[in-house]
């Protein structure tokens, strides 16, 4: 196996258009002084060694701009058709990852809207996925919570691709031509806790989360 393979990739999908959210990009605005994207670039450092940031190309430079100096190796991954929705914004992240470590390359997707990811579920959705294409809490026995979740790259980016060809919506249709693992809500939260899969979508879930920063 060749050395690339063995690194941890992070993939962020920033390429939603925050309609809940109102005029500003989410992806960006200040939480609590540090753009939310950073946050949750942040919260990656230790558990992945390089980044993969999928975004629409007018986005790109305030998000360059957010990621100022991350320490970790950083690439774009620009949606060349907007608005296809998350499972676009997977796909075209983890070709990303492909172009940089190969089909092989392990990453770590995480939306841009969830600044209190915690880096011991990311390495452990890591160690899950070992031997597997995918690794993907479910909460409730019910919710897969693909936007945090770890992938191999080739597979399930050609997965993503089969689904968006099929004009298939649901998020989690990829999944079921993988070889995937389920981590249920009582396995995750034995790494972490509940504010990990969070997700911020208005104003007011911001400014709660600010509070709680604060
Ligand atoms: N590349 C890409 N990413 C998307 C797209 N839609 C949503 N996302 C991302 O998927 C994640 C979850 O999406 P949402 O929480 O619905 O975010 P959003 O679409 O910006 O917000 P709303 O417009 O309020 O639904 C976020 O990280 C978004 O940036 C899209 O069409 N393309």
């Amino acid at each position: 196996m060749e050395a690339e393979e063995h690194h941890r990739y992070a993939v962020v999908i920033a390429g939603g258009r925050s309609t809940r959210f109102g005029d500003r990009d989410k992806a960006v605005a200040p939480l609590a002084g540090t753009p939310m994207i950073r946050r949750v670039a942040d919260r990656l450092l230790d558990a992945t060694d390089r980044l993969v940031v999928n975004c629409r190309p007018d986005q790109r430079d305030a998000i360059a701009n957010a990621l100022d100096s991350y320490p970790n190796p950083v690439q774009y991954a620009e949606d060349e058709d907007p608005d296809l929705g998350p499972m676009a914004g997977i796909r075209t992240g983890l070709r990303g990852v492909e172009g940089w470590g190969g089909p092989d390359a392990l990453a770590f997707v995480v939306a841009c809207d969830m600044p209190f990811v915690e880096p011991s579920l990311v390495e452990y959705l890591f160690d899950r996925a070992a031997d597997h294409d995918a690794a993907v809490p479910r909460l409730d026995d019910e919710w897969f919570q693909t936007t945090q979740a770890a992938y191999r790259a080739g597979p399930m980016a050609d997965a993503c691709d089969d689904a968006l060809a099929a004009g298939e919506g649901k998020i989690i249709a990829p999944l079921f031509e993988l070889d995937y693992v389920v981590v249920e809500d009582d396995e995750a939260l034995e790494y972490a806790d509940e504010s990990t899969f969070e997700n911020i979508n208005t104003e007011e879930e911001f400014e709660a989360a600010e509070r709680r920063l604060g």
